[in-house]
């Protein structure tokens, strides 16, 4: 792999070529159209791709055997019963399973080409680039400002005026108007959709390139839900997102490709083990699943 670190200069200027020969990267998949009839490029840069991926926690095998490309500037929804390794999958995609006790990654997660398990590779500006949003908005424990400032702050981003790149990121998060009158405020007097947009606007403010969203809306009310599912379809546009959720209409009604996950019982080991069933168009695996197992949980047989 390239000996840089994501975040080097060597890697940025990899990664502009490599974004500017998008065009001609491998296809996913042919497709005119999304379900919601969102014109999309025929072959998408893949920005993120799981080559035989399996997660463990200790001797437990939580997923097996995961391969799938994710592309840039679309929303890629995970879904399927509980269990089966959504969440895993979404943590190993920014080397967040580092954090957790006995958790280990096999095979290869590419970032931008690059491995990102790679010898030499910092975590931690892997997460900065691949940001997370939590399924309980959890703010720190400070103003609404400093929540945003926070980020660049220790990441030592090079910042002109911190003003405006904290005005730029609640505005993003579609929060500024509600907000601007009372920054100095703490971010835990903003109600639970607010407190979502500011984690969001949080994620953004340290210029990430994929935002990841375990079950984002799980603790909001359906207004908030709304707003953030209207979000991400605006924030599609400069960023790569990549979502697991429980709600397969919101599934529908965001993600342009979607991937259906369930467990299987590994009769050696007794284990319960999340593996990728199928992985296409939103559109094509609401309306014409290719396997019956998908077409089951869609339809609610089953999960
Ligand atoms: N930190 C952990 N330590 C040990 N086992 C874990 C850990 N996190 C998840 N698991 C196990 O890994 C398997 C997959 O869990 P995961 O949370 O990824 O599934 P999921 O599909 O996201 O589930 P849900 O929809 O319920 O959130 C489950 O058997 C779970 O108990």
């Amino acid at each position: 792999m390239n000996s840089a670190t994501p975040g080097s200069t060597d890697t940025t200027k990899a990664a502009t070529e490599t974004a500017a020969d998008a065009d001609t990267a491998t296809p996913i998949s042919t497709r005119p159209a999304n379900f919601l009839n969102r014109r999309l490029p025929t072959n998408p840069f893949q920005v993120l791709e799981c080559t035989d991926v399996h997660v463990y926690y200790g001797g437990f095998q939580a997923v097996r055997g995961v391969s799938m490309p994710f592309a840039h500037n679309e929303i890629t929804a995970l879904i399927g019963p509980s269990g089966c390794g959504k969440s895993t999958i979404l943590r190993s995609l920014n080397r967040m399973n580092d954090l957790v006790d006995g958790a280990r990654v096999e095979g290869q997660v590419r970032y931008r080409g690059q491995d990102m398990y790679g010898k030499g590779v910092d975590p931690i500006e892997v997460r900065r680039r691949i940001g997370m949003v939590f399924q309980k908005p959890n703010p720190f424990p400070k103003s609404i400002y400093d929540n945003i400032a926070y980020g660049p702050r220790v990441t030592g981003m090079n910042v002109d005026s911190m003003d405006e790149l904290v005005e730029q990121a609640l505005t993003r998060a579609a929060l500024w108007d509600e907000v601007k009158d009372k920054l100095k405020q703490s971010a835990y007097g903003l109600s639970g959709g607010q407190q979502q947009r500011l984690c969001i606007a949080r994620t953004i403010a340290v210029q990430p390139d994929v935002i990841l969203m375990d079950e984002p809306c799980a603790s909001l009310d359906p207004i908030a839900t709304m707003r953030i599912e209207g979000l991400m379809t605006e924030l599609r546009d400069q960023y790569t997102i990549i979502i697991v959720t429980h709600n397969m209409q919101q599934a529908a009604r965001v993600a342009d490709r979607t991937a259906f996950f369930t467990a299987t019982v590994d009769d050696t080991t007794g284990d319960r083990t999340g593996e990728l069933v199928e992985f296409d168009l939103t559109k094509k695996i609401f309306e014409n699943p290719a396997d019956r197992r998908t077409e089951d949980y869609i339809t609610g047989r089953f999960g």
